[in-house]
This record gives structure tokens, sequence and C-alpha cells, in this order.
């Protein structure tokens, strides 16, 4: 049906027109695009407005950051762009850290931005909210388009979801000044110049010959590896990957967000053997995994002093090599890679020595029935793994569950305890290590998949997106917060011994975080024990309602952003005293 927006009024040429907002609706609604992420204001009031009329689902939100958060993960979850959509230069550079955030991290998305008229911003003739959004924008996403005429706004959204989602990943900025809504056309003229992106993301074959030095090298192998990343995760073919690594009985280390792809319980995972496979493994197969920061760059101490191989599959070929030398790359979309290898493992395979497997198997369990008592412990107020050891057993009750999961201790510590079941249910700070992501992940995570979302907090990484508790509530999205609240960045004991401020990485002692929750109407918990949390977590569990715990932590737990890679921030400031 055509979206018209009005008719010419001159005599005997009565024709039907439409306009620039109907066309971007038109042209998201023809490309399957159905939720927007959205703060309001100049001028995009009306776009929001008129797209929730044609029946979009048009979430505002109260910080374009936190929509921009929401339409990145959002990306993640479904393979098609997440749309952010903001006002002109303040809200549009809000949404410039997600859009990079989503870039890093290649989540497909769009960051919509109004912007102001191109003839006074080229003459710098101070216009309101004035900026050059593209030339900003350009250096920070993967690419960035703008429209200037109605008749252009399908090729422009077919431009931004091709890029958002082909190839690699990522984020994707499209500019629309103000002037091209109120546009008018042809109406039909206006419906054939939209386009429907046939094919976004196609599939990227492998080579056979690539295939085969692949799995040449895996074979020969007395102490294999493989390493799965949010890459794999993203690629949504689980059952492949599972076969793949069942049928090669190969040991797999997820990383942090590819963690449930297979069960963490799974015999083959390594995940809480981490040092001694990175140390000891031989050849390392890397599946949709970065030899960045989070893996020490493939070299140094944590990958030890036996010589490896690395193998790598990744569907960006200026990816291999990119930190040590790649003896197989595997150029390819995951999923043909991996069915690929499958293939090509049903004429015959070896599994691994035994002799590496139990190693890892003793380890792992060494470590697991190291930590097991902790999470036992029943302090008040409570220690980390007091809590966490609550939160692992609500994941493994509800394992259909999504959890978001930011912070330093709580993000650290919270990764190894609490084990992952399914894939796609773990999102956190990603390859960022961004703070600020909880409460947008966690409204798209509810809303993409209808599931409860379980969001656990540090309650610094809190304070950066707190107030969409009230678009939380506003939605009444199935969402359980729940914030570690420690009184401070790492520690809340800091003292500044110099004058009466207090110490840089401390909050106010004894915060009701709940109390932010109550007052838009959802329910508050203050919990000072693991039984008062597990209680107060299988409450919200059980009823969906938007819920914030406030999980009162020991202020003297907790340390300072234990190990990035190869860095300890701690010991570098003792180094420097
Ligand atoms: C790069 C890393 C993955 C490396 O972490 P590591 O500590 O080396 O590994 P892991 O966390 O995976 O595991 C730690 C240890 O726990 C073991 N482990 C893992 N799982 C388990 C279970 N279930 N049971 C028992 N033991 C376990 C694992 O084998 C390791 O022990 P061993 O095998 O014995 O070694 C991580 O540092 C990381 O993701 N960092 C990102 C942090 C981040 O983004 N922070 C945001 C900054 S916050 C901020 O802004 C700021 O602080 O500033």
């Amino acid at each position: 049906m055509l979206n018209t927006a009005t008719k010419s009024e001159a005599p005997g040429t009565e024709q039907e027109l439409t306009d620039g907002f109907h066309l971007v609706i038109d042209a998201l609604k023809l490309n399957g695009i159905n939720t927007i992420y959205n703060v309001p204001g100049i001028p995009i009031t009306d776009l929001g407005r008129m797209a929730q009329a044609a029946g979009l689902r048009v979430i505002s939100f109260r910080h374009e950051q936190n929509a921009g958060y929401a339409a990145g993960i959002a990306g993640y979850l479904t393979k098609k762009p997440g749309v952010c959509l903001t006002v002109s230069a303040p809200g549009f550079l809000n949404g410039l850290t997600a859009l990079a955030h989503a870039t890093t991290n290649c989540y497909p998305m769009i960051l919509v931005s109004g912007s102001s008229e191109r003839e006074i911003v080229d003459l710098q003739q101070g216009d309101y909210e004035e900026m050059d959004q593209l030339a900003i924008a350009k250096p920070l996403c993967k690419a960035a388009y703008r429209v200037l005429h109605a008749q252009d706004i399908g090729v422009g959204f077919a431009r931004a979801i091709r890029a958002a989602v082909s190839g690699r990943p990522g984020g994707v900025y499209l500019d629309l000044p103000a002037k091209l809504f109120g546009q008018v056309m042809n109406a039909e003229a206006g419906q054939k110049s939209l386009v429907k992106v046939i094919d976004a993301a196609p599939a990227q074959i492998p080579s056979p010959a690539s295939v085969k030095r692949a799995l040449d090298v895996l074979k020969a192998a007395k102490r294999p590896l493989i390493i799965l990343g949010k890459g794999a995760a993203y690629a949504q073919a689980d059952e492949e990957i599972k076969n793949f690594v069942e049928k090669s009985g190969v040991p797999f280390l997820p990383m942090s967000m590819a963690k449930g792809l297979l069960p963490d319980t799974h015999p083959q995972c390594a995940g809480a053997a981490r040092s001694t496979v990175l140390k000891d493994s031989d050849v390392v197969m890397l599946i949709g995994a970065r030899l960045n920061w989070l893996l020490s760059h493939g070299k140094g101490k944590s990958w030890g002093e036996s010589p490896k191989k690395f193998i790598q599959v990744d569907i960006e070929p200026r990816e291999m090599d990119s930190n040590v030398e790649i003896v197989a790359p595997v150029v390819g979309d995951i999923g043909s890679v991996v069915s690929a290898f499958n293939q090509a493992l049903a004429s015959g395979w070896t599994a691994p020595p035994a002799e590496w497997t139990k190693a890892i198997a003793s380890k792992r369990d060494e470590n697991v029935a190291k930590m097991a008592p902790k999470l036992m412990n029943n302090k008040s107020p409570m220690d980390y793994h007091g809590a966490l050891g609550v939160l692992k057993n609500v994941i493994k009750d509800h394992p259909e569950a999504i959890l978001v999961n930011e912070g330093a201790n709580t993000l650290d510590l919270a990764r190894g305890v609490i084990d992952m079941y399914r894939p796609r249910k773990r999102l956190d700070v990603g390859t960022w290590g961004v703070m600020g992501i909880g409460m947008g992940q966690a409204i798209a995570a509810a809303l993409e998949t209808g599931h409860p979302v379980l969001a656990v907090e540090g309650d610094s990484a809190f304070g950066f997106s707190g107030m969409e508790v009230e678009t939380i509530c506003r939605y009444d999205l199935p969402i359980c917060v729940v914030i570690f609240n420690n009184d401070g960045i790492y520690r809340g004991t800091d003292v500044n011994s110099v004058n009466a401020d207090p110490a840089t990485t401390v909050f106010v002692k004894g915060a009701r975080y709940d109390k932010m929750m109550e007052a838009f109407g959802g329910v508050g918990v203050n919990a000072t024990s693991p039984d008062e949390l597990k209680r107060a977590v299988n409450e919200a569990m059980a009823s969906r309602k938007p819920t914030l715990i406030n999980a009162v932590i020991d202020p003297a737990a907790g340390s300072e952003s234990g190990r990035i890679g190869n860095l300890n921030p701690q010991s570098v400031l003792q180094k420097k005293k």
C-alpha cells in the first residue's frame, strides 16, 4: 500500500504524493527493519511518531548512547542492522560512541541522524545545531552516507544496510538533513525509488585449498585448541560449530561472548583451564576470534614458551597476520567454512592425543573445585563470589535468559563464574571494554528475543546508563538488574588523605539504587545476603516485572581492574611510584 502523505491540489492534476518522512519509513519496512531505537527531538520527532503510527516499534530512550548500544546489540542478535535515530549535533555525537563500539565489535548498526541545512553548515553561518556530521562520523564507522533528495532515500538505506551486514559487519552512519523529510514527490515514483536489498550478506565460500591446509595443520597437532570468538556466535551456525568441535574432539576456549555456543559445562570446554591451554597448545584454530589485546596479541607470557601455529577463520582477509603469522588462513563466512570443515572431517579424523585432553580436564576440575566453596559462602555483606554463586544457579535454572554484564570486578568474576548454556545469551562490554552498555543492551535483548534479561552490573558501570531504568519501566520489560554495590570503582574504601573531598574512586556510601527503580514503578529490593539475593532474583524471573536489586557487597571486596591482557594497571602504577 502506498504511504500517501497528501494529494496535490492543482485542479485536474490531482496525484498521490509522498514525502521524505514516509519514504524513510517505507524503506525500513521494505527491508524488514521493524524497530527503531530513538531519542526524539528536532528534526526527527515527527519521524518517530509517524514510524510508530505506521506500525514500526519505536523505542524512545533517555540518552542516545544507550539507544545506540541497544541498536548495536540488536544487530548482533538478529544479523539485521539495528537502527538508532538521533537528533542533530549533540544527539548525533551522543550516538557516536555506540557507532564506533558497533564497528569495533562488528555489530551491524545504522546511526541515522537528522542534521542541519547543508547550505548554512557549509558556509558556517551558525545554523541550529550546526555540524558537519558526515565528516565527523566517517572515521568511526564502516561507511557514511548523506541523502539530499527524497528520491535517493531508497538507495541511501540500501547502501547503509548492505554496508552494515556484508563482509565483516559494522556501524554505518546515515545523514538525513532536516529539509529532506518535508520534500514531496509523486507517491508512485517514490515507491519505485525504494530498494529491497537482496542477499545483503552473501555467503563467502572458502577456497578448498585453504580448508585443506587448515585441517592438515590441525590434524598434525599434538596439543590442538579451538578458540571461539563472538564472530562465531554472530554467525548463527550453531549446529555446524557444535558438530565440528565434537567431531574433531579438539578442546575449545570460548571468548567472553562466545560462551554458551557450546555449554560451558561441555566436556571439551577449556574455559576453566585458560592459562594452561594458551601456554601449552601447539596449534590454535581461531574461529571468529581476533588476536587482539583480549588474547594478548597471540604472543608473550600468556602464550608460554612452546612454539605455536595459528589457523584463523575470519570473513575479513586483512585480519590475517595482523598480530602474528597465520600459517593457515581461511577466509569466508563462518557458517560456510565450518560446514566445509565438517564435510572434510566426514572422510576420517583422529581425535587429539588423550594425554592432552586429560591434562586439560584435570586442570579444569582443579580450578572448578577451588572455586566451588567460595561460591557457597553466605557472608553478609556479600563478597563477589557469594553473590555470583547465586546468579550462576539462576542462569542454570533459566538457560533461556540473557545475561548482560559490565563492570570491573563484576565483569571479570562473573565471566568465569557464571556458566552459559546457549548461544548469544551472554552480552557484555565486548572488544573495547566499554562501560555503559548495560541498560541499552538489556532493553534491546528483552525486546528482540522476548526472553528475560539478567543484567549484572558494577555500581560504577551502571551509572553510565542508569536513567534508562525509566525506559525499562515505561515499556514494562522483563529485566532484572542486579547492582554489585561496593560503594565505588574497584573498591569503596579508598581515602583522600589531602583534603575533605572524597577519594576519586568512591561513591556515596550505602547508596540505595533500588529506590531508583521504585521511583518509576518497578520493583526495588535491597539484598544484603546471598539468600536475600536469591529470593529477589527468582521472584523477578518468575514475575518478569522490571526489578532492580541493590546487592550490598563488602566495600573492601574487589581489586583494581585486574589483568587486562598483558597489562596490569596496578603494577604499572606501583612501578611508577
Ligand atoms: C583478557 C581476559 C579474557 C583474560 O582474562 P583472564 O583472567 O586471563 O581469564 P578468564 O577470566 O577467562 O579466567 C580467569 C581464571 O579463571 C579460570 N576460570 C574460568 N572459568 C572458570 C570456572 N568456571 N571455574 C573455575 N575457574 C574458572 C580460568 O581458567 C583462569 O584461571 P587460570 O587458567 O588458572 O589462569 C580478560 O582479562 C578480559 O576479558 N578482560 C576484559 C576486561 C574488560 O573489558 N574490562 C573492562 C574494564 S573496566 C574499566 O573500565 C576499568 O577497569 O578501568
